[in-house]
């Protein structure tokens, strides 16, 4: 707004800037000078005619080498007001000049005053033209405009000049030679101009006075103007000082700007390193997070897993121990009710022995009395015979005798009946120990019924195993799919001979004690163009890093969780990678390694998931790609190189299947080492016709694992890949030729075509082409790799400094896969390199 003021107050003064208005005082000495000039000119000049040329030209055309007005505008005022001679000399003039001039000022700032001025100077014009005109005619036949100041010099330098010698005659010059010159007349115009002159001296006085008073109210203007002038160049200097004042605020403002930006770039660089900082820690906190998770999730695994161990051992104790308790009680139960029932069996049986002894004896005292009582009754008859004669006598002998007898037959009838009844009593007896031995079945049902009970919470706690088991099964695959779908592990071999095997290179590992993820090695010397030598460290970070103490039984540890997805339906695919020599071989199928191990496990897992209800049965086969053909290792070692197997894929079911291939039904952990052995024996064969070759192929051991529950109906298909791949230095063509050129190109492309597969895999657009079909090798393990499948890579590594190139070509590799995360995020990791001198 000041500024716009200011500039407005500018615009407004240059509306009337004081260069471009005549000064009076300087266009006064101008025409001064111009009529000084004109004068000196004039004195020189020899005739009139040039006197009027130089006369106009002044007021016409302004020397060019004179400075401006406006120029002269700055100037100091140094010129010397006109004196009142020379005012009266160049009236006539400085009244046309003025008039000019004032009708200039007029045009700019005082009309009336320029009217009033112009209206006095036009008549006084004319007057002095005419007076001119009629003078001139009088005076030369030139009738050039005279004015009074060359007539006045004409007439006083006339007698004494020098120039009249040389100039051409005059009229004036033939009047002074004629004799007929007429003075009174002459007298008469002299007087009459003479009046003229006088009256035209005074209009030019009162023109004078008029100018005059323009000068005053010019020179009030002038002063005007100067205040104004002076106002100005204050108010230039105010706005100098504001605008020095101004430039030095925008300096400083500048300054502060600059300040401001470099502290906002530091603020920024800093917030960046911050956000940075922050990004990192948070990265790292769900990385820490993340496995504390998966370790959470494992150890809850575990837990649970122990649990159910634990109540599985408890149940089954529990029920064995209930059984037992009951078999033994009711054993005991039994054995003393047995003992008892037998000990009164036996004292009824010795009652009843003791009894039916006495009531023998009985009986046969009575046999005996009746036997006696018979011989008796004989004798008494024979008695009676003798005396029946004595009838009447002996007849009543023989009453008593009968009713005597009768007596003894009631009493032997009513021992009888005795008798009877504690027969029947004892069988009461018998009777009632047998509904005893009711009593001790119905105990037995009661035991049973217990049985049957424990027998049927038992099957509920089966069912809640098979629901855990379901369960387990898809928190199982969860973590899997946490840790990454794609995960790799190095391993670096152990030097077997210092001596033999030359230089070792510079191994370390960081976090050795902590979490075993990273590696560094040092490269080789490097010169630089200024000759410096400097040594790379190169830093890896996979899921696990193996030193050379590891063993095999360490290593599967990490991978056992894979084999036991296999067994819970996914297809797994673990690969070796590394040069020749680097231990692929020892890992994957030594007599402890991976692959013996991964059925081993498969065999226990598949027994205790028996009990959950899950049978498997398991199919194994081993082929080996070699220059892009399959080869049967389970086939006929002749067949080897000859046969054609070719791969076929089901895509509904999403299997693989090869051609004339032979696959072997797992039945028990030895099997796997009979066809491991027989695997090795094939390539040993073939081994004779084209050196190492194992180092030269690819082998994959197929292992088809497929599981069906009876309680639930589940099933389960999974295929576990064991890869031992061919030695990835024979990626470098160094100059093979013929068979050596061919196996060298086939494992190129192979292993170029599994990092394409790999690399698309991990791209995970839906839909998107992965270039399986490329090599042999992806073709058959085309649904071993991407969706739910999971990969693991084991890169292994030498540590011997002859390798190193090859050994950081592996492990760049193997980090360019660690980087692809199929299916699920994991995090990214990067080679670093710092050197050091
Ligand atoms: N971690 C290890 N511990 C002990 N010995 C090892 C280890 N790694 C490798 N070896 C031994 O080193 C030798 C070479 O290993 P191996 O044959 O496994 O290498 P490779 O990478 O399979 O080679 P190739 O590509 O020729 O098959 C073998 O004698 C093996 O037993």
């Amino acid at each position: 707004m000041e500024f716009a003021e200011e500039n407005s107050f500018m615009r407004k003064s240059q509306m009337a800037p004081p260069s471009r208005i005549p000064s009076p005082g300087k266009g006064l000495s101008e025409i001064s000078e111009s009529q000084g000039n004109a004068r000196s000119k004039m004195s020189r000049l020899p005739a009139a005619a040039g006197v009027k040329h130089r006369m106009n030209g002044p007021l016409s055309e302004p020397d060019p080498k004179r400075k401006t007005l406006a120029e002269r505008a700055g100037e100091t005022r140094s010129v010397a007001a006109p004196t009142p001679n020379s005012r009266a000399l160049v009236r006539t003039t400085s009244l046309v000049s003025a008039g000019k001039s004032m009708s200039n000022l007029g045009h700019h700032r005082n009309p009336s005053f320029t009217s009033s001025v112009s209206s006095s100077r036009t008549p006084s014009v004319s007057s002095r033209h005419t007076s001119n005109g009629s003078f001139s005619s009088s005076v030369g036949p030139g009738g050039r405009p005279q004015t009074s100041m060359s007539f006045n010099q004409s007439t006083a330098k006339r007698p004494v000049s020098g120039a009249s010698k040389s100039r051409p005659a005059t009229a004036m010059d033939n009047h002074y030679n004629d004799p007929a010159w007429d003075v009174h007349n002459r007298l008469e115009d002299v007087e009459a101009m003479y009046a003229e002159l006088k009256q035209s001296m005074q209009s030019t006085s009162s023109e004078r006075n008029g100018l005059e008073e323009a000068v005053s109210v010019y020179k009030a203007r002038i002063a005007e103007l100067e205040t104004l002038r002076l106002q100005l160049s204050s108010a230039n200097k105010t706005l100098q000082s504001d605008l020095d004042d101004m430039k030095l605020k925008a300096d400083s403002l500048q300054q502060r700007l600059l300040t401001a930006t470099t502290s906002l770039d530091d603020q920024m660089r800093a917030q960046r390193i911050e956000a940075d900082e922050a990004k990192r820690s948070h990265r790292n906190e769900i990385d820490q997070l993340r496995r504390d998770n998966v370790d959470e999730v494992d150890r809850l695994l575990r837990l649970h897993r122990d649990e159910l161990r634990e109540l599985e051992r408890k149940a089954a104790m529990e029920l064995d121990d209930r059984l037992r308790e009951a078999e033994r009680r009711n054993e005991a139960k039994l054995e003393e009710e047995r003992s008892r029932r037998l000990r009164e069996v036996q004292e009824l049986e010795s009652k009843i022995t003791s009894e039916s002894q006495n009531l023998d004896l009985a009986l046969q005292r009575k046999d005996r009395e009746i036997q006696n009582m018979r011989g008796e009754i004989e004798d008494i008859r024979g008695e009676l015979d003798r005396e029946q004669t004595l009838k009447s006598n002996l007849q009543h002998s023989l009453d008593e005798l009968k009713a005597t007898s009768q007596k003894t037959l009631a009493e032997t009838s009513s021992t009888i009946q005795s008798l009877e009844s504690t027969v029947a009593s004892l069988r009461a007896r018998i009777h009632f120990l047998e509904s005893g031995s009711k009593a001790q079945s119905d105990s037995f049902a009661e035991m049973e019924a217990r049985l049957q009970e424990a027998v049927k919470s038992a099957e509920v706690s089966k069912q809640k195993l098979i629901k855990e088991e379901t369960l387990r099964r898809i928190l199982f695959n969860q973590v899997q799919e946490l840790k990454g779908n794609i995960r790799v592990m190095c391993r670096v071999r152990p030097v077997f001979n210092a001596a033999t095997e030359g230089e070792i290179a510079k191994l370390s590992y960081p976090d050795i004690d902590k979490e075993s993820k990273e590696l560094e090695i040092l490269g080789k010397e490097e010169k630089s163009s200024l000759g410096n030598i400097t040594r790379k460290t190169h830093s890896f970070t996979f899921d696990r890093v193996f030193g050379p103490e590891s063993q095999n039984q360490e290593v599967f540890e990490e991978i056992s969780q894979l084999v036991q997805s296999a067994l819970d339906g996914y297809n797994v695919c673990i690969f070796c990678y590394g040069q020749t020599g680097s231990g692929k071989t020892h890992t994957m199928s030594s007599a402890d390694g991976m692959i013996p191990r991964a059925t081993h496990q498969i065999y226990e897992t598949a027994t205790n998931l028996k009990e959950k209800g899950w049978t498997y049965t398991m199919e194994g086969s081993f082929v080996e790609v070699y220059n892009e053909e399959i080869h049967d290792l389970l086939g006929n070692s002749k067949d080897l190189d000859k046969k054609k197997h070719e791969i076929r894929h089901d895509d509904s079911k999403k299997q693989t299947f090869v051609t004339g291939l032979k696959t072997v039904s797992l039945d028990s952990p030895d099997t796997v080492e009979t066809m491991l052995k027989q695997a090795a024996s094939n390539r040993s064969v073939a081994a004779t016709k084209s050196n190492e070759r194992s180092s030269r192929s690819h082998s994959v051991f197929i292992l088809k694992l497929i599981g069906r529950n009876s309680t639930t109906n589940e099933t389960s298909e999974g295929t576990l890949n064991l890869v031992d791949l061919a030695g990835s230095e024979r990626l470098k063509q160094s100059g093979a030729e013929g068979d050596r050129m061919k196996e060298t190109q086939s494992i190129n492309k192979s292993l170029s075509c599994l990092g394409d597969v790999i690399g698309a895999l991990g791209q995970g657009k839906e839909g998107a082409h992965i270039p399986y079909r490329n090599s042999k090798l992806t073709y058959l393990l085309q649904y071993s790799l991407g969706g739910n499948s999971k990969t693991l890579m084991f890169v292994m590594a030498s540590p011997l400094e002859a390798h190193l190139t090859e050994t950081l070509t592996s492990l760049k590799f193997a980090t360019k896969v660690h980087n692809t995360h199929i299916g699920t995020a994991k995090k990214s990791t990067k080679v670093r390199e710092r050197s050091s001198d």
